[in-house]
């Protein structure tokens, strides 16, 4: 199992008294899966990829990355696992204004480290598996916001993630593009064995899923 969210429970400051954000939530990953999570507006699944990610640390619970316990890791270890291990792939895609698709990948290799000629590579081949083969020299303002948010997919693939945390990659598009963003998602996890979260709430979207779960104020239940 990639991906272990154990009873997980989350809360904010709320005035005088605190917001329960997910109330001991359960969720378990498989590689080669697409587990979808489905909910309204506030129910809490943005708080949810944030702790699967790590970026938020719960009040309660624990999270399993890779078989590696997270809780009471120091920040520094958190990063690093996060990098060797999880793929993230926010609503909106941040694309650096003036770099290409190539390079935004490139940059994302150049964080971790690794040898310039390899991502080059890397980078190349992963534009081609989202379909961005010739528009791989092209800056954000000369794509459109279907193909921004399949180089912010290939990005999050960079570091080959065996977690991929996926939220709402639709927000920002039409029917049609975001369903085929969405197919690209599952086909994406299938090649590359992640175990992919993907959060939304668009019901269509869960034809691509292998486990759908449904979150309502911060607790989760079967869809
Ligand atoms: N940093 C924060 N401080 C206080 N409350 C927060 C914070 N972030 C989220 N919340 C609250 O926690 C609850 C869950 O929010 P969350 O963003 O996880 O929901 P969501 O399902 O992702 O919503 P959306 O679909 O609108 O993005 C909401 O009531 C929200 O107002």
């Amino acid at each position: 199992m990639s991906l272990l969210l154990s009873d997980i429970t989350l809360t904010y400051p709320d005035g005088d008294s605190r917001l329960t954000a997910l109330d001991q939530i359960s969720l378990e990953a498989e590689n080669g899966t697409v587990t979808a999570v489905l909910g309204p507006s506030g129910s809490g699944k943005s708080s949810l990829l944030a702790v699967a990610a790590t970026l938020i640390t719960p009040d309660s619970g624990t999270v399993t990355i890779d078989g590696t316990p997270t809780t009471g890791r120091g920040r520094g270890a958190l990063t690093a696992l996060r990098r060797e291990r999880v793929g993230i792939v926010f609503q909106q895609p941040n694309l650096l204004p003036s770099l290409t698709a190539v390079e935004q990948l490139q940059v994302m290799a150049h964080l971790d480290g690794r040898a310039p000629r390899g991502a080059r590579g890397r980078a190349e081949e992963l534009l081609t598996a989202v379909g961005l083969r010739a528009q791989a020299h092209r800056r954000p303002h000369q794509l459109s916001g279907g193909q921004r948010q399949r180089v912010n997919i290939a990005r999050a693939l960079m570091n080959e993630p065996t977690v991929l945390l996926v939220d709402e990659p639709t927000s920002a598009l039409d029917h049609e593009r975001g369903a085929a963003v969405v197919g690209l998602l599952a086909e994406l996890t299938r090649q590359r064995d992640t175990a992919t979260v993907l959060v939304t709430h668009d019901r269509t979207h869960l034809t691509e899923a292998d486990r759908v779960r449904e979150v309502w104020d911060g607790r989760l239940r079967p869809a």
